[in-house]
């Protein structure tokens, strides 16, 4: 586990509950600073992604984060919402220790997920979001739909599994950490709604059809804790967005 990016502690405490018994207390390790390696997005203007040119608005390298235009179209925004509807479940989030999805009151929002490849358009998006973010297709999860409400937000947390949590070791075990996140925003938020960044100072305003995309883990594994990030209150109007997940190995 260690070798996988975990931490002594958490390595000790997922061995221990999985064996049920006492394990040595591990020696504290200074975590190493985050190295920024070469993203694999291509650093072009305009990105051939699949079967779409999808334009960069902005990057930023520390964090790794770069905002894309017209990565959906409108028709293809309106018909992810509509497909969505019907399948929306209160979101869940991984508990810690357990390891096990749970409803809690830091994440406000409905979801649905995707099975990769389900149907034609579902194919296409997976292989557009792949193309653009120059990541396999089969080391994708399967997109996932978010609806927040007014009142609805997704407060401060990191899309890869904290190493320190003795939970996360099952979710990575076999497909390996999540290494980056593209979030397209599928409507113009009335108010509020932001995607925002507090340790690096950056907040993304939703646009219809845009793309937020963040790197987190490095070639060597290692996980950049200036990630860290949150779905703002929504104070008006409804918020839509479909997020796709990369790992490390096939998922
Ligand atoms: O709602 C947002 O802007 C952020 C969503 C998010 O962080 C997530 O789904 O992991
Ligand atoms: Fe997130």
């Amino acid at each position: 586990m260690v070798g996988a990016g975990f931490t002594e502690d958490a390595a000790g405490k997922a061995v221990k509950r999985f064996l049920g018994g006492e394990s040595a207390r591990p020696v504290g390790r200074e975590p190493t600073a985050y190295v920024y390696d070469d993203c694999p997005v291509d650093g072009g203007n305009v990105i051939r992604a699949y079967d779409r040119d999808v334009k960069v608005v902005m990057r930023v390298r520390q964090p790794q984060v770069i905002l894309f235009a017209d990565v959906l179209s409108e028709d293809e925004c309106d018909q992810m919402i509509a497909r969505s509807r019907t399948r929306l479940a209160r979101s869940t989030t991984v508990n810690g220790e357990t390891g096990v999805d749970e409803v809690i009151s830091n994440r406000t929002s409905e979801g649905a997920v995707f099975q990769r490849g389900e149907d034609a358009l579902i194919d296409l998006l997976d292989r557009r979001t792949s193309a653009l973010m120059n990541w396999p297709v089969e080391k994708g999860e399967g997109l996932q739909i978010l609806r927040y409400g007014p009142g609805g937000e997704y407060r401060p947390h990191f899309d890869y599994f904290p190493p320190e949590d003795p939970g996360s070791w099952r979710h990575v075990e076999i497909p390996g950490q999540r290494v980056a996140t593209l979030i397209v925003y599928l409507n113009d938020v009335e108010a509020g709604g932001a995607t925002a960044f507090p340790e690096a100072g950056l907040s993304v305003a939703p646009k219809k059809g845009g793309a937020l995309y963040f790197r987190y883990c490095n070639g060597a594994g290692q996980l950049d804790p200036l990630t860290r990030h949150c779905g703002e209150l929504v104070t008006a109007g409804e918020k839509w967005i479909m997020t796709k997940w990369m790992r490390q190995r096939r998922f």
